[in-house]
């Protein structure tokens, strides 16, 4: 139990552990953020009939042609054309039968009704968008486990689908530990610091849950822990921070252990983040985050935040990662992996210099997190370094 987890052995722990939840229909205009729990088929095709792509003309034979009508976006022309004859179309009108090419207005000049060509004749199929080029009918177009956001919503739309299956959120309880913690920020005695862990969580985990609780502060006694602990209800995913250390107070395993719930592992080879503790009761997920504020957040962003992903139904979990060049060299690494606060810029990446795991004002400053090896040498600026996006969880 004493020794420290490697990173990707204690992820795997923590996300093998992880209950798919249960479907729940959705409207498809409402699943901006959720992970779909089926794979969607086309109910229709689209688009349903060939299409004019610009406004113009739809023309048989190489003219001068005769127009004889109008093809609008919802109205077709009823019939069809004949070797140089023209209708009037619109951007997304059906193309009537008999054409095979659209004259663009620009490139046209009607009189009395005579339509003639003002540049090269357009080619056989030029602006024309075929029947089901996009998607036909029976096409899967989305996958389980996607991730919902505009393009998805308006194509399941589109796909014939006014409702989708998605997967239900996990319920978490966030109980924040520590004698010293103030629960007014704006009532804090000088021997106090404001509570702000449960915030910061709740913030990062508000879009992967369906409902938080927030409990704490608490105070570092057993009792306090315990009925803390049971104030969580139902929630699928308890979540604690601070106590999660080896001083005389840190009572998080411990009080786990007395409320009956089984350590699955505590402490892993990560600065910061090093005392994180997995736990399960019956169906309840325990996460100990550590204390430190900036442990808090780096844990939350490696570990919760992928568990409530896999809760939620989602193919990728993980965080992606990227890669730049980082702009000042960075002193030698430790024995465990190393997440440095950065400054990405959109090109090259500047780790800051403040990295202590209780500095929030380099965190908040941060965009990025750059991750080193152990055991990892200086490395000289213009190295190309693995980073995290820290917006949006990490998920590109
Ligand atoms: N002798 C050792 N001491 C420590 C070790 C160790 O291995 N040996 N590990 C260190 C590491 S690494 C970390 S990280 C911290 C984490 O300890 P805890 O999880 O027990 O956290 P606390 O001691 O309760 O608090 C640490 C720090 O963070 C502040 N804090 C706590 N909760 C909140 C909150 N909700 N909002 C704002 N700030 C909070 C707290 O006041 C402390 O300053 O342990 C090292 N020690
Ligand atoms: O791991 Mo602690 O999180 O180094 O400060």
């Amino acid at each position: 139990m004493s020794e420290l987890l490697p990173l990707e052995t204690a992820q795997q722990r923590l996300f093998d552990m992880a209950l798919p939840m249960a479907a729940e229909p959705i409207e498809t205009r409402l699943a901006s953020g959720r992970y779909l729990a089926e794979n969607i088929n086309a109910a229709r095709t689209q688009p349903a009939h060939d299409l004019s792509s610009l406004d113009g003309y739809a023309i048989s034979g190489d003219g001068p042609w005769r127009v004889i009508g109008e093809s609008r976006a919802g109205s077709p022309f009823d019939g069809s054309i004949e070797a140089n004859q023209a209708v009037r179309i619109s951007t997304g009108a059906w193309i009537p039968h008999g054409s095979d090419r659209v004259l663009i207005q620009e490139n046209a000049a009607l009189s009395d009704g005579e339509l003639t060509i003002t540049c090269d004749p357009p080619e056989a199929g030029q602006y024309i968008r075929r029947a089901g080029f996009d998607f036909s009918y029976g096409d899967q177009v989305l996958q389980k486990g996607t991730l919902m956001g505009a393009p998805q919503i308006a194509l399941a739309l589109s796909a014939g689908h006014n409702t989708i299956q998605i997967s239900r959120r996990p319920r978490v309880a966030l109980i924040e530990c520590g004698d010293e913690l103030a629960k007014s920020a704006n009532e804090c005695a000088t021997n106090q610091i404001p509570a702000s862990n449960n915030a910061m969580i709740a913030a990062l985990a508000e879009p992967l849950v369906s409902e938080i609780n927030l409990i704490g502060p608490v105070a570092d006694t057993m009792e306090e822990m315990i009925a803390a602990l049971d104030a969580a209800g139902s929630a699928e995913i308890i979540v604690t921070s601070g106590g999660a250390s080896v001083g005389d107070h840190d009572l998080v395993r411990p009080a786990l252990e007395e409320w009956g719930a089984e350590i699955d592992f505590w402490k892993i080879a990560i600065k910061p983040g090093k005392p994180l503790l997995v736990a399960r009761k019956n169906k309840q997920m325990i996460i100990g985050l550590p204390g430190n504020p900036v442990s808090s957040y780096v844990t939350a962003f490696l570990f919760l935040l992928p568990l409530l992903r896999q809760f939620a139904g989602a193919t990728t979990a993980k965080p992606s990662g990227h890669s730049a060049r980082i702009t000042a060299d960075i002193a030698p690494g430790g024995t465990r992996r190393e997440f440095l606060r950065a400054i990405w810029d959109g090109n090259s990446i500047c780790p800051i210099d403040e990295q202590d795991s209780s500095a929030l004002l380099a965190l908040s400053r941060a965009n990025a997190l750059i991750e080193r090896p152990e055991h990892c040498r200086r490395t000289k600026a213009g190295t190309d370094v693995p980073f995290y996006l820290l917006q949006n969880g990490g998920i590109a």
